[in-house]
This record gives structure tokens, sequence and C-alpha cells, in this order.
């Protein structure tokens, strides 16, 4: 046993600080949400109690026969509110690592994030998680009592803060497990010390949590305690008896998230496994969502006793975003990370869970597009890594995706591959798209002029995922994808005979002129061809055909060609032309190196040697210059010789 230590004096981490004073101003006007943050940590200190006492069977063995629950008094004349737990408390060093610091994935781009707009800065918060924090919303003092399950009652801790930057710590003698804390409230906070009040915010935002909430009797702080709560798992109960008010309380404390969840699903499976589900679509993306360490939202019970979060046993990498319980009939209380691995149970839920939530996504973009249309925003880029990854639920999640296309009337993605399929011109039996890093660059793309002409639509792809995206998705409804930027152009039957026989006549026409540019260029380029891709621009670059990897994800920063880039010229344009009668080859070589690079630009990409570009640019400006001021000056001559 430990003897209690001298007071030790810590600073917060700056960013708490930071966050606390921004916390208070902001969501004064939701301050209530405090004893909601305080009571989900208490029942998470208890589940996980409950897990430990399932790995180690003697954890403070003597009061397992306690109870296990969270107790919320209040004291009128100290002004002060607490809120007990008998969970798995903490010791010294996890009250350091945990309260009065942040070691959260996602610190940075959160601060990064704020705005100084209250509104908007209190759902960032929220979405981030207040916790523990939010006790400062009421209170100008907290004293957090705590001794971790299974160690001497001499080893408690008592953590005490105004808030304002620096904490107390201390050793004490705690002979009870769990944590205690103590909300000294803040001057004007007295309608909280009244037991009607908190029993009313108990009941309206914890009501969901599995275990009993209890306070003293009203009236007499020494008399009977009381559960205010349901103190049932909510998942475990009947449909009919639960609220969408419930739901989304209960989603809150799951993901720890401010904000009403888009859409949820509930079910009970009896066949040859038993289990329940209880998931969520969160209607704003997770801070940690792009992080390799991204977490999984799913928390795995067994008969209604916390076990584990997922770890990508439950949901698939690209359903990191759901949130919610799955709870197993069938799985042992004393279930590893190892067994989950090759359970048939959990595959079989796995596999059930995923097409449940394919089939929640699927109605809500049929029955509610609007909110489809966020769940895209925040989401889609995640659910398209579900193409490659599970081949078994490929078609599903193809009709999920969303696209901005050369209809559609913004940039937003507002076009399924079915509202495609259905728009396609008569012969059409392509998919067509056109990869390109900005929507700025995927619009004036010279690869969509034919297109445009004829009224083929074109999917816009610019997300680094898309080029996976396209390549692991060989069709859909039959249709075979093809890129507008790759390959001999090929319209099939929406060309008609004349003008292929045009395209044909004019590559024989213009044959000396494609081995002079090919010469000029050599190995820039794998080939030269005249096309018919073109209407308005006198040359583009597109890929070889086996050349697949068209590289976006180069191309967004800048740079990024295709491995055979092969140069088309459009001989209709009066440029092509004039370069057919251009006499001089070192003139031809300049105008080759000219068009060559104006459609690197086009691509998105970057241009090998600019300097070498603008010297050839203006000396064929000048060139250009000079022969109109000739012709200006034989018209001044012969207008003087008129006169
Ligand atoms: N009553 C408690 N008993 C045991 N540990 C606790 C308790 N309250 C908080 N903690 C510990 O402190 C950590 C930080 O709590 P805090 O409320 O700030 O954040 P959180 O619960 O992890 O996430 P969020 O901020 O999203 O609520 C918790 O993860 C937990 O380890």
């Amino acid at each position: 046993m430990s003897a209690p230590t001298q007071q030790e004096t810590y600073s917060f981490q700056a960013e708490v600080v930071q966050l606390l004073d921004l916390m208070i101003h902001s969501l004064y006007s939701n301050k209530e949400i405090f004893l909601r943050e305080l009571i989900s940590n208490a029942s998470d200190a208890i589940d996980r109690l409950r897990f430990a006492q399932l790995t180690e069977p003697g954890l403070d063995k003597d009061e397992t026969e306690e109870e296990l629950r969270i107790h919320v008094a209040f004291d009128k004349d100290a002004r002060t509110i607490t809120i007990t737990d008998n969970g798995i408390g903490m010791s010294r060093q996890e009250v350091m690592d945990n309260i009065g610091t942040i070691a959260k994935s996602g610190t940075r781009e959160f601060f990064q994030a704020l705005t100084g707009d209250q509104r908007k800065d209190a759902t960032l918060i929220g979405q981030f998680g207040v916790g523990f924090y939010s006790s400062f919303i009421v209170a100008d003092r907290v004293t957090l009592t705590t001794r971790r399950a299974g160690q001497a009652a001499g080893e408690g801790v008592r953590w005490e803060s105004d808030g304002r930057g620096e904490y107390a710590l201390e050793t004490v003698e705690r002979p009870q497990r769990g944590t205690e804390l103590v909300l000294h409230l803040r001057e004007g906070e007295d309608d909280l010390l009244n037991h009607h009040r908190l029993r009313t915010i108990i009941q309206k935002y914890s009501d969901h949590i599995s275990l009993p909430i209890v306070m003293p009797a009203d009236g007499e702080e020494a008399g009977e305690d009381t559960v205010v709560n349901r103190g049932s798992a909510l998942w475990a109960r009947p449909k009919s008896e639960i609220s969408d008010a419930d739901y989304n309380e209960f989603y809150k404390h799951v993901a720890h998230d401010f904000t009403d969840p888009l859409a949820h699903l509930h079910s009970k499976m009896e066949g040859t496994y038993e289990y329940t589900l209880l998931l969520f679509v969160p209607a704003t993306a997770p801070f940690d969502l792009w992080m390799p360490e991204a977490r999984h939202g799913v928390k795995l019970h067994v008969q209604r006793v916390f076990i584990m979060d997922d770890t990508g046993q439950l949901m698939p990498n690209y359903l990191r975003f759901v949130r919610g319980v799955i709870d197993s009939a069938d799985l042992p209380l004393n279930v590893s990370r190892e067994i989950l691995q090759s359970s048939r149970v959990v595959d079989n839920i796995r596999s059930s869970a995923v097409k449940k939530v394919l089939r929640l996504l699927k109605d809500l973009a049929e029955k509610e597009p609007e909110k489809y249309a966020t769940f895209w925003r925040e989401f889609g880029d995640v659910l398209k890594e579900g193409v490659p990854e599970d081949y078994s639920n490929r078609d599903e999640i193809a009709k999920l995706l969303r696209f901005t296309t050369t209809k559609s009337a913004t940039d937003e993605p507002d076009t399924s591959l079915g509202d495609y399929v259905a728009r396609m011109k008569e012969g059409q039996d392509k998919i067509y798209y056109l990869l390109a890093p900005t929507p700025a660059a995927a619009k004036g793309s010279p690869h969509l002029e034919i297109f445009r002409k004829k009224g083929i639509e074109v999917l816009l792809l610019g997300q680094a995922i898309d080029n996976w995206l396209v390549t692991s998705l060989p069709d859909f409804e039959g249709k075979r994808f093809q890129s507008v930027a790759q390959g001999v152009s090929d319209l099939g039957a929406m060309e008609d005979e004349t003008e292929k026989e045009a395209g044909e006549k004019a590559g024989t026409e213009l044959s000396g002129l494609v081995e002079r540019l090919k010469k000029a260029l050599g190995d820039k380029v794998s080939d030269v061809r005249t096309t018919n891709r073109l209407t308005t621009s006198p040359a583009c670059i597109v890929a070889d055909e086996p050349d697949l990897e068209m590289n976006l994800m180069r191309r967004m920063q800048g740079s990024g060609m295709p491995s055979r880039p092969i140069l088309e010229i459009n001989p209709e344009h009066t440029l092509v032309r004039r370069l057919d009668r251009e006499a001089d080859e070192q003139r031809l070589a300049d105008w080759a190196h000219v068009l060559y690079n104006q459609s690197v630009l086009t691509l998105g990409a970057r241009i090998e040697d600019p300097a070498e570009f603008v010297v050839r640019l203006n000396g064929l400006l000048l060139t250009l210059a000079e022969e109109t001021e000739d012709t200006e000056d034989t018209e001044d001559t012969d207008a003087d010789a008129e006169e």
C-alpha cells in the first residue's frame, strides 16, 4: 500500500485549455449534455470492468457481488453534483494520460477546422467528442477521485482542477474501486440542484444506458436509492417500445457523436445463429475517417456484455463509418480477438450485417435522396473502396455509387450508374468516363469534345480511388467501362458511315504530317495519329489501350502521364491543316512540341521542360507577328502606291 503523497500540480496540454474555453462558450446553450457525457463515461467504465472480470476472474472479487450501477446525487448546501460509478476506475498514470490531455487522432485537424463561428464550432466540438471536459460547462471546479480495479485501497487518486490550465494530483485512500466525480457548480447553475431536473435530464439523454442509474430518493439525501432509467439494453427491447429519440440518444452514446444519425437498422436474427444488430449511419464523418488507425465503430457484445470494439472483424474497412452494437448469443463470453478472426459465427454475422447495411443505404437512396446525398458527401469515397474489396457484394455497392457527369447541373455527384444506363444513347454500349484531377480540368478536357457534340454522357471521375474503382468494376449491367482518353476513339454504332469514311480519308491525307510529327517528337510519344474525337482542339494525348494506369494520383499532384502517350491530332483543325503545309522542318518541330505540351497541360499533368516550351512558343508567336507586320507593310505600300 503506498502512502498518500503530497499534492502535485501539473499543466494541461495547451490544446485542452483551448478546447475547454471553446467548449464552455459554444455548448453553454446546450449545457445539460454534461450529464449525458459523464454518465456515458461511467457506463463505458463499467462495461470495461465487466470484460476485465471475465478475463481476470479474481479482479476485485469481494466487490463483484455488488450491483454495477451509476449513482447521481446532489448537495444543495455544498452546491455540488456527484456522479459515481463502480467501474474499472483509473490508475494514477491513466488519470494523467486521459484527463488533462487529448490523446486522440485527428486533434490537429480538429483545431484547424475550427472557424470561430460559435454555432459551427459547437458541431465540430460535438463531433470531436467533449466527454469529461463537458463538466466545466456547469462547474468551476471538478474533483475526480478514482481507484483502478485490482489496485490496493491506498492507490486511489484525486485529481482536481478549475479548468483554467492546471490540475492537482494526489494519491489518496479509496476503499471502493471506480470513479467519483464532484462538480462544484458555477454561480447561477443552482437550477441543476433539483431532483426533478436531474432526473428529467437523465431520462431524456440516458434512458438507453443498460445499467441502472440511481438517485437518492427525492427530498431526503440519506433515503433509499431509486433507479431512474429503464436500465435494460436498448437493442434487446422490442422495436415497438423504442422511439426515434431513444435511438438517437443511444447513437450519440455509442458513437460519441453530437449529431443525430442519418439512418439506423435494428434487427434480431434467430436461426442457426442468434444475434441482434443495432447499426447506425452517421450524418457526419469523424475526424479520423482517413487516418490509417481510423476507429471502427461497432461494439461487440455477448449476451449484453460489452466485449470489445471492432477492429475489422465485424465490419469491413469500407463500412468503417458504421456505428452501433452487435450482440451475439452464440459466442463465448471470454472470446478473444484470435477466436473472432477464425469464427464461423462471426463470419456469418458479418456477412449478414454487411448485406443489411447495404440494403439500408439502398433504401435511403430510394426513399430519402437528400439524406443519401449527405451520406454520399461524407462517406461516398469510403464506400467506393468496397468495389475492389468486396467481390461478393460488388454489384450491390455499384448500384450505390454516385457520380458527377457531363449532364450534372453542379459538381455534386448526383448520377447513379443505373441513371446513366437509362439515359444511354441509342447504339451506345459502353459507360464512358474521364479521369481528371479537378472538375475544371474535367470540364475543359478536349477528350470530351466528340461526346459533347453527340450528346453522349460521360462520368467525370476526380478522386484518387476512382482509378482503382473503374479498373476493378469491369462492367455494370453488362455495359463495359471505357475511358474517353484511352485507346482509339470508338463510338461504335453511334458513328455513321460518312463520319467513318471522312476519318479514314483524313488519316490518309495527313499520313505525311503524322510521320513528320513522330520524327520531331521522338520518344516523347509512342505514336501520333489522326482522330475524330476532337472538334475544337487541335490535339490531345491519350493512353495506349493496354495502359490502364493513367495515374490520377500523380496528376492530382501536377505530374503523371500515361506511360505510353499517344498524340492525336484533329484533321479538321485549321492549325493542323496549316502545319501540313509547313515546309520548314525546324518550325514544324517547334509546332509539334507546342501541340504536345498544350495537350499535356489539358490532361492536368505537368510539362517536362516549361522553359523550352515558352521559348518555342514565343519563337512561333514572333514569326507570326513578323508575318503579320510584313503583310501590313505590304498593304501600306500598296495603299501608298494607290494614293
Ligand atoms: N468514469 C470513468 N472511469 C474510468 N475511466 C474514465 C472515466 N471517465 C473518463 N475515463 C477515461 O478518460 C478517457 C477520456 O475521457 P473523455 O470523456 O475525455 O473522452 P472519451 O470518453 O474517450 O471520448 P469522448 O470525448 O468522445 O467522450 C476515457 O477514454 C477513459 O479512459
